[in-house]
């Protein structure tokens, strides 16, 4: 499919948002050796832009200055970070579109999908500006008759940051906005496939009066050594990282050496059960939002459906039929409901899942096909078994596969069955069924009878192999602190 080359700063109301050289210590950077690496529209093909390609060096000096920067900022009071992070939110707010024009070209999806994701991101820089103002100590009786206890909590110094390309925006927000309320400083290594969000981020942190050095965007086609610089340098001591679980292990083993602090954001592969007491259109809805939502490429997405033998042919039917009515295409394009994929490896883990259900003798209701460039039919399923490679691996595309099962117990144990426990889902109106399944389920996050639970103010993670730590809530600052306890002998 031949498209015009996207000219993206035709596209933006400010074309000072799009950046292509790093945000380092303070000042806009060339790589030292000038190199640079492209940036993909995935709906058209084209490079969009070239992009600064940093070394450790480059990243070394960004965490040099960040720890210099870190001391003023961390001795500036709670409401003074908390209003140049509500500044930095304003600023967000304001430039929304043209924050999702630059998300939907270089990730893809839909532009209403790309705000909705700009406003979900600034939603994190306002609650932990608003959290900076609570981080609380206290005092303890003493144990002898002169002592005087106390704890205080303070910044646990430099953050290095990884975050993967299916939230360009949100994904940093989620760790920075903690991160600066809690008076640390900050160094963000984009994934190199949608680095453009990160460095509009970086400007507007720049006008919101964010300190020179504090915050840095490294961008790096060279993912491993920046990861390696992270878990080396002395000066960071805390890794946040949001991404697969098998990179997590890797970076888990390098921070290591250093006992390096890990919050670890990991892979998913979501139960939705539908039991057959649901209202089953609601079931569809669920469905859909939770499974097709960035075109099933987010770690949330339902990765596993499955209904009750009792209500299993008519959920297909009518999920078939809403999965029908979407539309693929351009996110740039009015009315479009699904982008591309973000590459062609993406393209062939979803063919492959398909494939390896059929040979098994499941059966393609709708869709099953690749189409041009980047792009996939949504796709539903039926008759797939705990055999088949979709109930293991996360398929992270548009591909809905449908389990049968038949009692509540065996629904469960089957939903348990795996090593991750981010999110599950499922519809179920019998109090008596909801209260035991909900608590029943191994899982950091449970939907019932919804398939949309992202928000800044509950805690976000998962059990199992699924992560360490949560990010949001009252509880996602944490992470960013540590705790001293004073014995004060008087
Ligand atoms: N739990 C969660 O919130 C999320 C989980 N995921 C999971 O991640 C997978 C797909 O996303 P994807 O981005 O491909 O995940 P990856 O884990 O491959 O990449 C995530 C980030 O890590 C970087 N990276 C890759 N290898 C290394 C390394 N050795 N050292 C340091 N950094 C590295 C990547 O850089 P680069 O891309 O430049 O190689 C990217 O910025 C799925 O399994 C999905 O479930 C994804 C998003 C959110
Ligand atoms: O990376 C992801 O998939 C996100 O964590 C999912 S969410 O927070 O946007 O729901």
């Amino acid at each position: 499919m031949t498209q015009d080359a996207t000219d993206l700063r035709m596209l933006l109301k400010d074309p000072s948002l799009l950046q292509t050289r790093a945000y380092v210590a303070g000042e806009w950077v060339d790589a030292d050796d000038g190199k640079t690496f492209g940036v993909v529209n995935p709906a058209r093909g084209d490079v969009i832009a070239e992009v600064a390609d940093l070394s450790r060096a480059e990243v070394a000096r960004a965490i040099a200055a960040a720890a210099q920067a870190m001391k003023g900022w961390a001795a500036r009071t709670a409401k003074d970070r908390a209003q140049i992070l509500r500044k930095w939110f304003d600023l967000m707010m304001e430039n929304q579109d043209d924050l999702g024009r630059i998300l939907t070209v270089e990730q893809g999806k839909p532009l209403a999908e790309a705000k909705g994701e700009i406003a979900y991101g600034a939603s994190f820089i306002e609650w932990f500006g608003e959290e900076a103002k609570r981080i609380y100590g206290e005092t303890i009786p003493g144990h002898q008759p002169d002592k005087r206890l106390t704890v205080i909590r303070q910044p646990i110094g430099v953050v290095g940051s990884i975050t993967p390309w299916n939230f360009p925006n949100a994904m940093i927000t989620r760790k920075c906005g903690p991160a600066l309320a809690a008076g640390c400083g900050f160094v963000g290594r984009p994934a190199a496939e949608t680095p453009l969000s990160a460095l509009a981020l970086a400007v507007l942190a720049e006008r919101a009066g964010v300190p020179k050095g504090l915050f840095s965007i490294v961008t790096s086609s060279r993912s491993s050594d920046i990861g390696k610089e992270f878990c080396e340098n002395p000066a960071v001591r805390k890794l946040t990282f949001t991404g697969s679980t098998e990179v997590g292990r890797i970076l888990l083993r390098q921070a290591a050496d250093q006992v390096l602090k890990c919050s670890m954001e990991l892979g998913g592969n979501a139960p939705f059960i539908v039991f057959d007491d649901a209202d089953l259109d609601a079931a569809v809805e669920g469905a859909m939002a939770s499974k097709f939502r960035n075109n099933g490429q987010t770690c949330v997405c339902a990765n596993r459906i499955y209904v009750q033998a009792g209500v299993y042919d008519e959920f297909a039917r009518r999920l078939a039929a809403a999965v029908d009515k979407l539309r693929v295409g351009d996110g740039l394009e009015e009315g479009v409901t699904t982008g591309p994929l973000i590459n062609r490896d993406a393209v062939e883990k979803v063919q492959d899942h398909i494939q390896d259900a059929v040979a098994g003798g499941a059966t393609v209701v709708t869709g099953g096909r690749p189409r041009d460039g980047l792009f996939f039919d949504p796709t539903v399923v039926t008759g797939i078994t705990d055999k088949m490679k979709v109930a293991s691996e996360e398929t992270f595309g548009p591909l809905a596969p449908l389990f049968k099962f038949t009692t509540e117990e065996e629904a469960i144990e089957r939903a348990n069955a795996t090593i991750f426990g981010l999110a599950a889902y499922f519809y179920a109106r019998d109090i008596g069924r909801v209260t035991r399944v909900q608590e029943a389920l191994e899982y950091g996050i449970v939907g019932v009878n919804t398939g949309i639970i992202s928000t800044e103010v509950a805690p976000f993670g998962g059990v199992k192999q699924s992560g360490l730590g949560r990010e949001g809530s009252r509880h996602g600052i944490e992470d960013y602190l540590e705790m001293k306890y004073i014995c004060l002998s008087v």
